[in-house]
């Protein structure tokens, strides 16, 4: 027996490269999403056998060129991983394949005063309904509530006039993106559950359609200025609801450089990290409320 290795198939690169693209030539912006994944096949021997890197195409260059692709515009992701495995392999003679893959997230405007908003989305078909109903003795509560509505808003946010010490290096800025996903529970009125015929469906679009509205509509100073515009339209329009509580990630995207490509980047394409995230919490109820019990007991994620 012989204990000489050979290399057998291999492949390498950058996974899971998020990249955000918002086209914004007019005021009605444009999102494109992806999740792409790069892999090189091709003449890797001397790297794995000898440590010789002269044909590794770093997995940093591969993540760059996904953003600076995406400069120009993805299309479709088709389009955009047949260009990326043109350009991996045109460019490098060694390369002599690979696979790109991408999932692509579908957004869809805000409807907003029944228009389709600008610059304001929401993530298609992602949110799941929650209920939680408790009886003790002859008290009947009900919250109700939803997790993961994805939002986005390419623009009218910004972030200034926090406090700076020594650790922070966090830029001020006017033009951000703002996106979170939406967990929010809200608390239906005593009575108005012990009367019944509160119609629990219609509330729920009709709260989902406020809390996206509330999102929408106004320039963000901070995502807590927004969780509270969001609020004020749910009680403004159910006196049914006594209680609203949220708990948003700060979903952060960060402007990609692409200087070093020769490119410039007015804001339009996005590395949207998934971790560490912002983590933003707050509660708000009426002046006065019925009481509660123990309805929020076990209701976990919320503070
Ligand atoms: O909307 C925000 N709220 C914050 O509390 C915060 N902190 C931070 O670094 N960025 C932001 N953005």
């Amino acid at each position: 027996m012989s204990n000489n290795i050979v290399l057998g198939k291999n492949q390498y690169g950058k996974a899971e490269n998020r990249v955000v693209k918002i086209t914004r030539d007019t005021d009605r912006h444009e999102i494109e999403d992806l999740n792409v994944t790069s892999q090189l096949r091709g003449d890797f021997t001397a790297a794995h056998i000898d440590g010789d890197n002269a044909h590794v195409v770093p997995t940093d260059t591969q993540k760059n060129t996904v953003f600076a692709f995406a400069r120009d515009g993805i299309g479709s992701p088709e389009e955009f991983l047949i260009r990326l495995a043109n350009h991996f392999t045109g460019e490098f003679e060694w390369v002599t394949g690979g696979r790109w893959e991408a999932e692509q997230f579908a957004w869809e405007r805000i409807l907003a005063g029944g228009e389709e908003h600008n610059h304001s989305f929401v993530r298609k078909g992602q949110e799941v309904r929650n209920a939680v109903v408790t009886k003790d003795g002859d008290n009947l509560y009900v919250i109700s509530g939803l997790n993961d509505l994805t939002v986005l808003k390419s623009t009218q946010s910004g972030f200034v006039g926090y406090p700076k010490d020594k650790y922070t290096t966090l830029q001020e800025t006017t033009d951000r993106i703002l996106a979170t996903d939406v967990s929010a529970r809200w608390r239906y009125r005593n009575d108005a559950v012990a009367e019944g015929g509160i119609d629990y469906n219609a509330t729920y679009e009709s709260v989902k359609a406020l809390l996206l509205e509330g999102f929408s509509e106004e320039y963000s100073y901070a995502l807590q200025q927004t969780l509270f515009q969001m609020a004020q339209k749910v009680f403004a329009a159910h006196p049914e609801i006594d209680e609203l509580r949220f708990s948003t990630p700060n979903k952060h995207h960060f402007v990609v450089d692409l200087s070093p490509f020769g490119l410039d980047n007015p804001g339009e394409v996005f590395y949207a990290a998934d971790r560490p995230y912002g983590l933003i919490e707050a509660n708000f109820e009426r002046e006065t409320i019925s009481d509660p019990g123990n309805a929020w007991d076990g209701i976990v994620g919320f503070c």
